[in-house]
């Protein structure tokens, strides 16, 4: 019998306290306590500033740690031990006592659309010109705006619930939402998605990290990286790593239009390696940098690697000038509304 590598017969998993937070870590819970039975693994929630914040477009927040933060200095002051995250919604860069651990299964990457209850369209491209589409997110705007330029793009706000009720009230503003696959499909509402968007059929390309687990760890706990180990997934781990490297170079932060698409492909020598389809695009619409790589990605300082290749190459395509707009953009209205 394996020998238990602890004395600590109790770890605390820290969470959001969403519907979908909550749900993905029992999925956590449930794993750690499958692989490490002689443990006991319970669950702290709390609400962050990003749950008790809905009237806000998120991408006017200054601070990016809207959703970690407070959980981050619970783990560090020793009350959790682990937090369990949407990948999508972690900074790419953590507090430096803090990493993130091996990751489990990713679930579908993809974002979704959604439409409105007894519409019966069943594509973004059969939704009539100038109907509303309903997303916050300044990746889905950009690329509908290429895409799709002949629809409006309205604010949504709210967990998934509160945007699916929003989308189907009466006097609703909105056609469809574009949401994320994985979490409708986490909390069993897989009868709402109309269809998948990815780069063949729509060109949409997914968040960084989307769809992912990211489970925060102190980074001298040794003892969770090795539990954490036998419940992690390497290929899930190694593209999201790259995805990540790829965002952190751009240097973008979560409010960047950047959109990836990673699969691991083989080569016509056999070797299996990653590919990342990689896409930034200015708010209108109108400017666009767009990258696909592959290399052979084996660890997690090549994926990390490979993420900066990604980054240098969607620059020399146009990327930085894209940024740099948006970031002067962001300066002068937070300048105004002081
Ligand atoms: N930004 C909010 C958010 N963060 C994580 C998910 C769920 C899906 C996931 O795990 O990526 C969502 C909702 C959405 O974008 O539709």
């Amino acid at each position: 019998m394996a020998s238990a590598p602890t004395a600590q017969k109790t770890f605390t998993i820290g969470t959001r306290s969403s519907k979908l937070a909550l749900f993905q870590t029992e999925q956590v819970q449930a794993a750690l306590k499958k692989a490490w039975p002689e443990y006991d693994f319970k669950i702290f929630s709390k609400e962050t500033a990003g749950d008790l914040n809905t009237t806000i477009a998120l991408r006017d927040f200054t601070t990016k740690n809207l959703w970690t933060e407070e959980l981050e200095e619970l783990m560090i002051a020793g009350q959790v031990d682990l937090i369990v995250h949407s990948l999508k919604d972690v900074p790419t860069l953590l507090p430096s006592s803090c990493v993130l651990g091996p990751m489990m299964p990713r679930e579908d990457n993809r974002d979704v659309l959604v439409v409105k209850q007894g519409l019966s369209y069943k594509s973004l491209a059969e939704i009539p010109a100038g109907s509303v589409v309903g997303t916050s997110s300044i990746r889905r705007t950009a690329q509908l705006a290429r895409k799709y330029p002949q629809l409006k793009i309205q604010d949504v706000r709210g967990n998934i619930g509160t945007r699916l009720a929003k989308l189907d009230a009466e006097d609703s503003p909105y056609t469809c939402i574009i949401l994320a696959a994985a979490g409708l499909l986490r909390l069993e509402l897989q009868d709402r998605i109309t269809q998948y968007l990815d780069s063949k059929n729509s060109g949409m390309l997914y968040a960084v990290g989307q769809g992912a687990l990211g489970i925060e760890i102190r980074k001298e706990d040794q003892i969770l990286h090795e539990m954490l180990s036998k419940i992690g997934h390497q290929d899930t781990t190694l593209a999201c790593l790259a995805e990540r490297s790829l965002l952190r170079t751009l240097e973008g932060g979560c409010s960047a239009p950047l959109g990836v698409e990673t699969e691991w492909v083989r080569t016509p020598e056999g070797a299996k390696n990653l590919q990342m389809r990689s896409v930034v695009v200015s708010v209108d619409g109108k400017e666009c940098a767009q990258v696909t790589l592959d290399a052979d990605v084996s660890s997690a300082a090549s994926a990390e690697a490979f993420g900066v290749t990604v980054a240098k190459a969607l620059v020399a395509d146009g990327a930085g000038a894209i940024l740099e707009a948006i970031q002067q953009e962001k300066v002068a209205k937070e300048n105004v509304s002081v």
